[in-house]
């Protein structure tokens, strides 16, 4: 990678980038070599204390992270991990898989069909990029390393340490990168935490065993609510779970139909803390009771509010409106009710009119609320097939020059100051290119999706090299299945960064986000739209008149070099630009390409040290000649329909600058 003075290029050596691929490389010679061997045993007591003493040496961070790489620049060290060999995630309930023991594994092998259960016997290793601890199965006679990979962690707390019992499905058993075997967790879905209370009341018989049950639903409850004052919300979104499966069991609920409506009221409203959405709506409309008396109107008022914001926060404007009006008629003078209600008047405006008060979102953004609230505009716009570059999305009526075409939401934004922000050098084995990834990015969409599934479709429906294998299933009995290679290869294709809003940024925390919608324009050098940014918001603009049925495009890179630009494009986007202004370039002898990088270089670099407000006449002279060097290295006849980018940024300076009197 080209060294450069930009704080967020990250600069790895020829000795590093030789060191991770050979690292790759190898151990998957050495997988393909063991392919269907059977596991050797370990031994346990010296397994476990290798365990605890990397995990208390990562504890204290006094042992080097194996994960991380050596790069020069502010940013510091950061991860490498190995991508491109994609696996589909479990797809078949617990209940259909066939359990086996440590035993049973084999190397190199992705057990399909079967199921392991395990419990955690070391504390856990928690490492950048992954974390791993010792296992051992029922029996506890076998003990074998069990690591999750990336998606290690659930509402911030890393799943292995969670808990101590888990359900691996379909385990995959392989070397780590060191060539230590390993079953390895890459889909959060694939784990399950193994719960040993079973209190789903399904046999319930007798008026005892009921009153028995009713008893252990309102523990549960008061569980879940000491759970919630001290914030724990996991815990207290589990207990309201354990709760409603016996509370919802006919037999409770024909007696006491008040006590699931209240678990799952208070479980609205964890879900909303938690940000699962999906299932905040959902249980607010399970806990209607539909009464007349006040006390019943009093909490159905509480329910219609928690849908409505579930709604809200969901983009569901109409369906969130009907919530807080329902709302609303239970408490007239319910003030969030209101203030609620007129929000959504301004977002259903600036959803079918495209007229934003962007000053005033501007306005309303702040390191600490760096979300804009406002709807997405799309309706000027339509995706349709785009010959030789996949989807591309077209204007669906006539657009004039400097109006919005699209704005909309980050589906999802990740910025450099948040604890989730976390970039990584990949190296992909398909191309053997390694790349600098948003994996933090990838990591905040695949928990987005798991609390939120009905956004799954939404967002695997993005362009990504990898497509699974043909399998749209996107739930089993189990929960949620997404499946994180995909995320990783739409995120690799898909994503922007929203530029340095909130303070600076370094390579390993650089801001980044998915725009479903936007994610369907397609680049040229020679674009109809330009972004910009306002805090999560990304909204374009026509930069000329633009009719309607044209394809729209904006430029994915900004270089002015045209062989930087083909790099960034094959590298980071995986083509190659064939548009009127890249065929124009590529004609040009090299050597004079080569010379305009230089110019354009020179021009970069005074336009940044001198201020064109009352520049003197002599600076004027000087960006005068450069700009005459630029438009020398330009065919007049070739060049008469396509951008000269060199020129911009010394024109643009010249075009402001003044002598001074
Ligand atoms: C953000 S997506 C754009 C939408 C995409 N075409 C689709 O089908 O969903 C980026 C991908 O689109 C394709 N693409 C974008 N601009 C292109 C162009 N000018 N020529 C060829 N492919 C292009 C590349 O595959 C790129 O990785």
């Amino acid at each position: 990678m080209a060294p450069n003075s930009d704080s967020n290029t990250v600069f790895l050596t020829e000795k590093e980038a030789e060191r991770i691929r050979s690292t790759v490389k190898t151990r998957l010679e050495r997988c393909s070599e063991l392919t269907g061997r059977p596991r050797k045993p370990r031994d346990s007591t010296d397994a476990i204390k290798e365990a605890t003493g990397a995990s208390l040496m990562a504890d204290m961070g006094g042992a080097p992270d194996p994960d991380m790489t050596e790069t020069q620049g502010p940013g510091g060290t950061i991860p490498a991990l190995a991508v491109g060999e994609p696996y589909p995630p479990c797809i078949v309930s617990l209940q259909d898989l066939q359990p086996m023991g440590l035993a049973d594994l084999q190397l190199n092998t992705h057990h399909r069909g079967r199921l392991l259960t395990v419990k955690r016997v070391s504390p856990v290793v928690t490492l950048v990029a992954r974390s791993w601890a010792m296992v051992q199965d029922k029996m506890g006679k076998e003990t074998e390393r069990l690591e999750v990979c990336l998606h290690k962690s659930r509402h911030g707390e890393d799943v292995l340490e969670s808990a101590s019992g888990f359900v691996i499905k379909e385990p995959f058993f392989t070397l780590t990168d060191h060539g230590e075997a390993t079953i390895r967790v890459d889909h959060p879905s694939d784990l399950i935490v193994y719960d040993s209370q079973t209190a789903d009341g399904s046999s319930l018989a007798s008026d005892t065993e009921v009153v028995a049950a009713e008893q252990l639903a309102r523990m549960c409850k008061d569980k879940g609510n000491a759970a919630l004052k001290q914030k724990d919300l996991p815990q207290a979104h589990a207990q309201y779970t354990e709760g409603l499966k016996v509370a919802k069991r006919t037999v409770v609920s024909d007696k006491t139909p008040d006590l699931a409506r209240d678990l799952f009221r208070n479980r609205a409203y964890v879900n909303l803390l938690l940000e699962q959405l999906d299932e905040a709506k959902a249980d607010a409309k399970a806990s209607i009771t539909g009464k007349e008396d006040p006390r019943s109107q009093e909490l159905d008022s509480k329910a219609f509010f928690r849908a409505g914001c579930a709604a809200y926060a969901l983009g569901d404007h109409q369906e969130a409106k009907g919530f807080f009006e329902e709302q609303r008629k239970r408490t007239p003078s319910d003030k969030d009710a209101i203030a609620y209600l007129r929000k959504i008047e301004l977002r259903i405006s600036e959803q079918e009119t495209g007229r934003y008060d962007l000053g005033k979102i501007r306005a309303g953004l702040s390191r600490v609320r760096p979300r804009a609230d406002a709807a997405d505009f799309i309706n000027k716009t339509k995706v349709s097939d785009s010959p030789g570059r996949g989807r591309g999305l077209f204007a669906a009526t006539n657009i004039l020059a400097g109006e919005i075409v699209i704005c909309e939401k980050a589906f999802c934004v990740v910025w450099g100051h948040e604890r989730e922000a976390l970039t990584a050098m990949t190296y992909d084995v398909r191309d053997d290119r390694i790349r600098v990834s948003p994996v933090g990015l990838s990591k905040s969409i695949v928990q987005k999706l798991l609390s939120n599934p009905s956004q799954i479709e939404r967002v695997l429906g993005l362009y990504g090299d990898y497509t699974g294998n043909g399998d749209s299933v996107s739930r089993t009995e189990d929960g949620p299945v997404v499946d994180t290679f995909r995320v990783h290869d739409i995120v690799s294709r898909n994503a922007f960064g929203p530029g340095n809003q909130h303070g600076k940024e370094d390579a390993r925390h650089a801001s980044t986000g998915l725009w479903i919608r936007a994610a369907c324009i397609n680049h040229s050098c020679v674009p109809n739209a330009k972004k910009e940014f306002i805090g999560d918001l990304m909204v374009f603009r026509a930069t000329r008149a633009i009719t309607a049925g044209e394809e729209l495009f904006h430029s994915y890179d900004l270089s002015s070099d045209y062989d930087a630009r083909q790099t960034a494009l094959t590298t980071t986007w995986g083509f190659e630009c064939r548009c009127a202004l890249c065929s124009t370039e590529e004609a040009d002898d090299v050597a004079v390409r080569n010379k305009r990088r230089e110019l354009a270089s020179e021009a970069d670099a005074f336009v940044e040290t001198e201020h064109w407000a009352n520049a003197k006449r002599l600076t004027i002279m000087r960006a005068q000649r450069l700009k005459r060097a630029i438009d020398g290295t330009y065919d007049a006849e070739r060049f008469e329909s396509v951008p000269r980018l060199a020129a911009q940024a010394i024109e643009g300076w010249l075009a402001k600058a003044s002598p001074r009197r």
